[in-house]
Protein backbone atom coordinates (compact mmCIF):
# COMPACT_ATOMS: atom_id res chain seq x y z
CA UNK A 1 0.00 0.00 0.00
CA UNK A 2 1.04 3.41 -0.86
CA UNK A 3 2.62 5.53 1.78
CA UNK A 4 0.43 8.33 0.44
CA UNK A 5 -3.15 8.50 0.93
CA UNK A 6 -5.26 10.24 -1.98
CA UNK A 7 -8.00 12.10 -1.21
CA UNK A 8 -10.62 13.68 -4.22
CA UNK A 9 -12.23 16.74 -4.40
CA UNK A 10 -15.26 18.03 -6.04
CA UNK A 11 -12.82 18.92 -9.44
CA UNK A 12 -11.89 16.15 -10.94
CA UNK A 13 -8.00 15.48 -11.29
CA UNK A 14 -7.67 17.84 -8.61
CA UNK A 15 -6.17 15.91 -5.12
CA UNK A 16 -5.46 16.63 -1.57
CA UNK A 17 -2.39 13.87 -0.81
CA UNK A 18 -2.37 12.86 2.61
CA UNK A 19 1.47 11.63 3.75
CA UNK A 20 2.52 8.86 6.48
CA UNK A 21 3.80 10.43 9.28
CA UNK A 22 6.20 8.94 11.81
CA UNK A 23 6.79 10.11 15.12
CA UNK A 24 8.59 9.06 17.93
CA UNK A 25 10.35 10.95 20.87
CA UNK A 26 12.39 12.68 18.65
CA UNK A 27 9.47 14.36 16.49
CA UNK A 28 8.92 13.11 13.06
CA UNK A 29 9.77 11.65 9.76
CA UNK A 30 7.86 11.76 6.40
CA UNK A 31 8.26 11.02 2.95
CA UNK A 32 6.88 14.42 1.16
CA UNK A 33 7.07 12.64 -2.00
CA UNK A 34 8.32 9.23 -3.81
CA UNK A 35 7.66 8.72 -7.65
CA UNK A 36 7.42 4.99 -7.03
CA UNK A 37 4.80 5.86 -4.13
CA UNK A 38 2.21 8.05 -5.89
CA UNK A 39 2.43 6.32 -9.59
CA UNK A 40 1.14 3.27 -7.18
CA UNK A 41 -1.80 6.21 -6.44
CA UNK A 42 -2.07 6.93 -9.98
CA UNK A 43 0.22 9.97 -9.85
CA UNK A 44 2.41 9.30 -12.63
CA UNK A 45 4.16 12.85 -13.43
CA UNK A 46 7.57 14.17 -13.76
CA UNK A 47 8.72 16.93 -11.61
CA UNK A 48 11.61 19.32 -12.58
CA UNK A 49 11.91 22.17 -10.12
CA UNK A 50 10.71 22.54 -6.37
CA UNK A 51 10.24 26.24 -5.46
CA UNK A 52 9.98 27.72 -1.54
CA UNK A 53 8.51 30.85 -0.68
CA UNK A 54 8.10 32.73 2.40
CA UNK A 55 5.06 35.45 3.33
CA UNK A 56 3.84 37.26 5.95
CA UNK A 57 0.32 36.65 7.19
CA UNK A 58 -2.26 38.07 4.98
CA UNK A 59 0.16 37.87 1.82
CA UNK A 60 -2.12 36.51 -1.14
CA UNK A 61 0.12 34.82 -3.89
CA UNK A 62 -2.27 34.45 -7.46
CA UNK A 63 -3.89 33.60 -9.12
CA UNK A 64 -0.85 31.94 -11.41
CA UNK A 65 -0.83 30.08 -14.65
CA UNK A 66 1.87 29.22 -17.59
CA UNK A 67 0.03 29.82 -20.40
CA UNK A 68 2.83 27.90 -22.39
CA UNK A 69 4.60 25.40 -20.37
CA UNK A 70 1.70 25.02 -17.82
CA UNK A 71 3.13 23.62 -14.66
CA UNK A 72 1.43 20.78 -12.35
CA UNK A 73 1.92 21.50 -8.98
CA UNK A 74 2.61 19.65 -5.93
CA UNK A 75 2.10 22.47 -2.84
CA UNK A 76 2.55 22.01 0.98
CA UNK A 77 3.07 24.31 3.52
CA UNK A 78 6.14 23.55 5.94
CA UNK A 79 5.66 26.49 8.04
CA UNK A 80 2.37 27.75 9.56
CA UNK A 81 -0.77 27.70 7.07
CA UNK A 82 -1.97 29.23 4.07
CA UNK A 83 -5.65 29.08 2.09
CA UNK A 84 -4.87 26.88 -0.94
CA UNK A 85 -7.16 27.27 -3.76
CA UNK A 86 -7.14 25.82 -7.77
CA UNK A 87 -9.70 27.23 -10.55
CA UNK A 88 -10.06 24.85 -12.93
CA UNK A 89 -9.25 26.97 -17.02
CA UNK A 90 -9.63 23.24 -18.91
CA UNK A 91 -11.71 24.09 -22.24
CA UNK A 92 -14.82 21.36 -21.80
CA UNK A 93 -14.37 21.21 -18.34
CA UNK A 94 -17.30 20.36 -15.92
CA UNK A 95 -16.39 22.82 -13.64
CA UNK A 96 -14.66 25.32 -15.91
CA UNK A 97 -14.45 28.87 -13.45
CA UNK A 98 -15.23 26.32 -10.70
CA UNK A 99 -12.44 26.39 -7.81
CA UNK A 100 -11.90 24.49 -4.61
CA UNK A 101 -9.61 25.36 -1.48
CA UNK A 102 -8.14 23.76 1.61
CA UNK A 103 -6.03 24.83 3.90
CA UNK A 104 -2.61 23.04 4.11
CA UNK A 105 -0.59 23.66 7.35
CA UNK A 106 2.49 22.55 8.93
CA UNK A 107 0.30 20.77 11.79
CA UNK A 108 -1.90 18.65 9.11
CA UNK A 109 1.01 18.26 6.63
CA UNK A 110 -1.49 17.84 3.97
CA UNK A 111 -0.58 17.99 0.28
CA UNK A 112 -2.04 19.08 -2.79
CA UNK A 113 -2.06 18.74 -6.09
CA UNK A 114 -3.38 20.73 -8.85
CA UNK A 115 -2.95 19.49 -12.33
CA UNK A 116 -2.22 21.38 -15.14
CA UNK A 117 -4.77 23.77 -16.74
CA UNK A 118 -5.82 25.12 -13.53
CA UNK A 119 -4.93 28.45 -11.86
CA UNK A 120 -3.30 28.17 -9.01
CA UNK A 121 -3.11 30.58 -5.59
CA UNK A 122 -2.77 30.96 -1.71
CA UNK A 123 -3.60 33.17 1.15
CA UNK A 124 -1.09 33.25 4.53
CA UNK A 125 -3.24 32.57 7.43
CA UNK A 126 -0.07 32.40 9.90
CA UNK A 127 2.03 35.78 10.78
CA UNK A 128 4.77 33.63 8.80
CA UNK A 129 3.89 30.56 6.10
CA UNK A 130 6.69 28.78 4.38
CA UNK A 131 5.59 26.98 0.81
CA UNK A 132 7.32 24.46 -0.85
CA UNK A 133 6.26 23.31 -4.14
CA UNK A 134 7.47 20.75 -7.20
CA UNK A 135 6.13 21.88 -10.57
CA UNK A 136 5.96 19.53 -13.49
CA UNK A 137 7.74 22.18 -15.86
CA UNK A 138 9.78 24.99 -15.52
CA UNK A 139 9.15 28.25 -14.81
CA UNK A 140 8.45 30.63 -18.09
CA UNK A 141 8.23 33.98 -17.02
CA UNK A 142 7.01 34.97 -20.57
CA UNK A 143 4.58 32.70 -20.58
CA UNK A 144 2.96 34.23 -17.07
CA UNK A 145 -0.75 34.00 -16.99
CA UNK A 146 -3.11 35.20 -14.12
CA UNK A 147 -6.80 35.96 -12.92
CA UNK A 148 -7.78 38.74 -10.40
CA UNK A 149 -8.30 36.89 -6.85
CA UNK A 150 -11.15 38.57 -6.08
CA UNK A 151 -13.33 37.55 -9.27
CA UNK A 152 -16.28 38.23 -8.59
CA UNK A 153 -17.48 34.96 -11.06
CA UNK A 154 -15.27 32.63 -9.44
CA UNK A 155 -16.42 33.91 -6.10
CA UNK A 156 -13.35 32.87 -3.55
CA UNK A 157 -14.34 32.45 -0.15
CA UNK A 158 -11.14 33.49 0.90
CA UNK A 159 -11.50 32.80 5.00
CA UNK A 160 -10.40 37.30 5.93
CA UNK A 161 -12.62 37.30 9.05
CA UNK A 162 -11.64 33.76 10.61
CA UNK A 163 -8.05 34.86 10.42
CA UNK A 164 -8.78 38.37 11.69
CA UNK A 165 -7.68 39.83 8.22
CA UNK A 166 -9.38 42.16 6.60
CA UNK A 167 -9.11 43.21 2.39
CA UNK A 168 -7.30 46.18 4.06
CA UNK A 169 -5.13 43.66 5.23
CA UNK A 170 -3.88 42.21 2.19
CA UNK A 171 -0.44 42.37 0.68
CA UNK A 172 -0.32 41.52 -2.92
CA UNK A 173 2.50 41.83 -6.01
CA UNK A 174 2.06 45.18 -8.50
CA UNK A 175 1.68 42.51 -10.83
CA UNK A 176 -0.98 40.19 -9.39
CA UNK A 177 -3.26 43.79 -8.41
CA UNK A 178 -3.35 44.22 -12.04
CA UNK A 179 -5.10 40.88 -12.84
CA UNK A 180 -7.58 40.62 -15.33
CA UNK A 181 -10.90 38.84 -14.59
CA UNK A 182 -11.32 35.38 -16.10
CA UNK A 183 -14.28 37.02 -17.89
CA UNK A 184 -12.11 39.82 -19.62
CA UNK A 185 -8.96 37.23 -20.23
CA UNK A 186 -11.62 34.24 -21.13
CA UNK A 187 -8.49 32.35 -20.83
CA UNK A 188 -9.16 28.21 -21.31
CA UNK A 189 -6.45 25.49 -21.17
C1 LIG B 1 7.59 31.52 -9.76
C2 LIG B 1 9.07 31.88 -9.96
C3 LIG B 1 9.53 33.15 -9.71
N1 LIG B 1 10.83 33.47 -9.89
C4 LIG B 1 11.28 34.84 -9.60
C5 LIG B 1 10.63 35.91 -10.45
C6 LIG B 1 10.48 37.08 -9.52
O1 LIG B 1 11.64 37.90 -9.58
C7 LIG B 1 10.40 36.47 -8.13
C8 LIG B 1 8.98 36.47 -7.57
O2 LIG B 1 8.13 35.92 -8.55
P1 LIG B 1 6.55 35.98 -8.43
O3 LIG B 1 6.14 37.32 -7.94
O4 LIG B 1 5.97 35.52 -9.73
O5 LIG B 1 6.30 34.89 -7.29
P2 LIG B 1 4.90 34.31 -6.75
O6 LIG B 1 3.88 35.41 -6.77
O7 LIG B 1 5.17 33.62 -5.50
O8 LIG B 1 4.52 33.28 -7.91
C9 LIG B 1 4.09 31.99 -7.60
O9 LIG B 1 2.77 32.06 -7.08
C10 LIG B 1 2.14 30.82 -6.79
C11 LIG B 1 0.72 31.10 -6.36
C12 LIG B 1 2.25 29.84 -7.90
O10 LIG B 1 1.36 29.05 -8.17
C13 LIG B 1 3.59 29.77 -8.58
O11 LIG B 1 3.52 28.98 -9.74
C14 LIG B 1 4.13 31.13 -8.89
O12 LIG B 1 3.32 31.75 -9.90
O13 LIG B 1 10.90 35.15 -8.25
C15 LIG B 1 11.72 32.53 -10.34
O14 LIG B 1 12.94 32.82 -10.51
N2 LIG B 1 11.31 31.25 -10.57
C16 LIG B 1 9.99 30.88 -10.41
O15 LIG B 1 9.64 29.69 -10.63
Amino acid sequence: MSKFKKIETPIQDLYIIEPTVFGDHRGFFMESYNQREFAEIGMDMDFVQDNHSKSKKGTLRGLHFQTEHPQGKLVRAIKGQVYDVAVDLRAGSDTYGEYFGVVLSEENKKMFYIPEGFAHGFLALSDEAEFMYKTTDYYCPECDGGIIWNDNNINIDWPLKEYGLTEDDLLLSDKDKELPTLKESNYKF
